[in-house]
């Protein structure tokens, strides 16, 4: 079965938005592992407007107490350091966690909304890669369903690549003709990365509405669902939600 990271960011958006510690990231972080997600996702952004350093720390001391779950980070190893945010690299390697997707952010973007660029950016990348790798961290590269920049990942040194899912959700959300030709085109690209030997994950804004379709993705090893699953959680409550993208990706 496909695992389920859940991403935490919104939970510590909603904290950041009061003084205090409430809600708790670590304790709803906790509360998924309970339900039975495989895993936990957290993408600290430079401006901190939700996961902080100490969070990430925190949460690869959660995870690393517990046998077989993953701890994913996520972000631009080329943005930071700013203020008191160390920047993504040094992050990562104090606080080692399974796996560092990297994703081509700039400081001040709203969400993630494109993979890599790998002919300009793939030099840069291979000594950062090495660097992870060396220090038993899986990478994973962040990229659009583009079968020439996924062919040369292998080249970098990645593991993985994760597939940007934003433009296949607001195809199904806006019930698009568009939506066969885009599943299509990711179906091609995790058959392409498959026989390039290297492992695939998925997302942004994933739902329950259009997981069960992108759940059949050849070869899917994980998704990372962060902000629908909390919209969720506060209909259903957390464990319930995380039960549901369960239950949705065994298929029932
Ligand atoms: C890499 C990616 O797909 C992002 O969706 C992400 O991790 C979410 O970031 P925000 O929560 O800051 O929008
Ligand atoms: N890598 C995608 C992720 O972690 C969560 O994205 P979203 O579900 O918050 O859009």
């Amino acid at each position: 079965m496909t695992a389920l990271s859940v991403n935490l960011n919104k939970i510590a958006l909603i904290r950041n938005s009061r003084e205090g510690n409430t809600p708790d990231v670590v304790a709803h972080g906790r509360i998924c592992l309970d339900a039975g997600a495989q895993g936990l996702t957290v993408h600290p952004r430079p401006d901190q407007r939700h996961i902080r350093p100490g969070d990430v720390h925190d949460l690869a001391a959660l995870c690393r107490d517990r046998d077989g779950i993953e701890f994913n980070i996520e972000g631009n190893p080329f943005a930071g350091p700013l203020d008191d945010y160390p920047g993504l690299m040094p992050l990562v390697l104090e606080t080692r966690p399974d796996q560092c997707t990297l994703v081509p952010d700039s400081n001040d973007q709203l969400t993630s909304d494109h993979g890599f660029d790998l002919k300009r950016d793939g030099a840069r990348l291979e000594p950062i890669i090495t660097q992870l790798r060396d220090a038993n961290i899986r990478v994973s590269l962040f990229m659009d369903p583009d079968l020439e920049q996924i062919g040369l990942a292998p080249e970098v040194g990645a593991d993985r690549i994760e597939l940007y899912t934003g433009p296949y959700a607001k195809a199904v959300t806006n019930q698009s003709a568009d939506i066969e030709s885009i599943f299509a085109a990711h179906c091609a690209a995790a058959e392409h990365t498959r026989q390039l030997g290297l492992g695939i994950n998925a997302g942004h804004d994933l739902n329950l509405i259009n997981l069960p379709r992108y759940r059949t993705l050849p070869g899917l090893q994980e998704v990372s669902i962060g902000h629908a699953l909390t919209v969720d959680a506060l209909n259903m409550g957390l464990d319930n939600a995380v039960n549901a993208y369960l239950n949705c990706l065994r298929g029932n």
